[in-house]
């Protein structure tokens, strides 16, 4: 099922104009409606944020069925669009997704659920120390940002309590952009890498995330929780996925509450491997069903790599998210 949007999902980086037009055919023209962003959701109520930045509250048009609306969505509306207190537009067509980053709650979960579209980037937030790093989790929301093609980032916290060497280096094959904050540290890096995109932030609850955004966004006063000395989590502050749009640059970071797994069972390894451009190349010759991974045998990327074809690091590199994939929530 969620396969279908699959061809718009994938597109690569580096074409983000490019994209198919819904069949419009049996369908009325919404085209002359004017386009909102799904900035948050609230019981229902959707904020929307118009083109001219009035903020609007929606409700889903009844002819949208069953099929929602998610932050970052690019939406038709249709009524009142005044942005008055009080008034209601109605959300009437989604536009087609670049993006859609997906989760399911763990792995044994059927439901993949969509958290975010339009994003062409995922900013992995993780602490130094307190709470400490897990780099099962990184990869996997790695993994879950390949699957999705969108590009994923690290910014390593609190560097004031420990150093970010060691985990800098596991990541550097990976060619992953890596940011390190500490209290009062420069940002300029951060909002270099944000400028002209939309960001999604992820992180687990604790690690300086909504401080990060305060810093970035002043005024947006994003509530910070204290780390509990019992737990070592932070309390859940945040409820819902918001996007907020960045004051000096052009672009957009969407803030998501903290999370404590981050299931894939939504993920193949063709998915993967699609955000491996250069290794798709090789796999052509591959025995049916491969599945691309260690014991694989007779595995084209091997051979490639037997060749000199392809780099052993990349190859490792592949291997490496698509055992992050395969790894169960419980092992971590
Ligand atoms: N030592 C240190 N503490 C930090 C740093 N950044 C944030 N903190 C503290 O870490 C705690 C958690 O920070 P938050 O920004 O609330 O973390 P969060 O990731 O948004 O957590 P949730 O709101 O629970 O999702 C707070 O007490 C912050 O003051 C840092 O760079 N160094
Ligand atoms: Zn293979």
């Amino acid at each position: 099922m969620g396969r279908n949007v699959r061809s718009d999902d994938m597109e690569s980086f580096d074409r983000p104009g490019k994209r198919t037009r819904p069949r419009t055919k049996d369908r009325p023209d919404y085209s002359k409606l004017p386009t909102a962003r799904v900035i948050t959701i609230d019981r229902g109520r959707y904020r929307c944020q118009l083109d001219d930045d009035v903020l609007v509250s929606a409700t889903k048009a009844r002819q949208l069925g069953r099929k929602g609306a998610i932050v970052g969505d690019i939406v038709r509306l249709d009524g009142d669009v005044s942005g008055e207190e009080g008034t209601l537009a109605r959300i009437c067509a989604v536009e087609v997704r670049r993006t859609v980053l997906r989760r399911t709650a763990d792995d044994n979960d059927p439901f993949e659920r969509p958290i975010v579209a339009n994003a062409d980037q995922i900013m992995i937030v993780t602490a130094l120390a307190d709470p400490p790093p897990r780099v099962g989790m990184i990869d996997r929301i790695m993994v879950a940002a390949y699957d999705a093609g969108v590009k994923p980032i690290l910014c390593l916290t609190k560097a004031d309590l420990a150093s970010p060497d060691e985990l800098i280096a596991a990541y550097e094959p990976l060619d992953v952009p890596v940011v390190v904050t500490s209290p009062g540290s420069d940002l300029a890096p951060v909002r270099e890498l944000l400028a002209g995109h939309v960001t999604v932030f992820v992180g687990h609850s604790g690690v300086g995330k909504s401080t990060l955004v305060n810093a970035l966004i002043p005024g947006v006063n994003r509530s910070t929780g204290v780390v509990n000395d019992v737990t070592g989590r932070g309390r859940h502050t945040s409820t819902s996925a918001i996007a907020l749009e960045l004051p000096d640059e052009d672009g957009w970071v969407i803030d998501t509450p903290g999370v404590r797994s981050f299931g894939l069972s939504h993920v193949t390894p063709e998915s993967v491997l699609a955000s491996f451009g250069d290794l798709s190349a090789f796999t052509d010759q591959c025995p049916r069903g491969c599945q691309h991974g260690t014991n694989d045998p007779e595995c084209g990327l091997d051979s490639a790599v037997a060749r000199g074809d392809l780099a052993p690091e990349r190859l490792d590199s592949y291997r490496r998210m698509w055992q992050a994939g395969r790894l169960k929530d419980w092992e971590l």
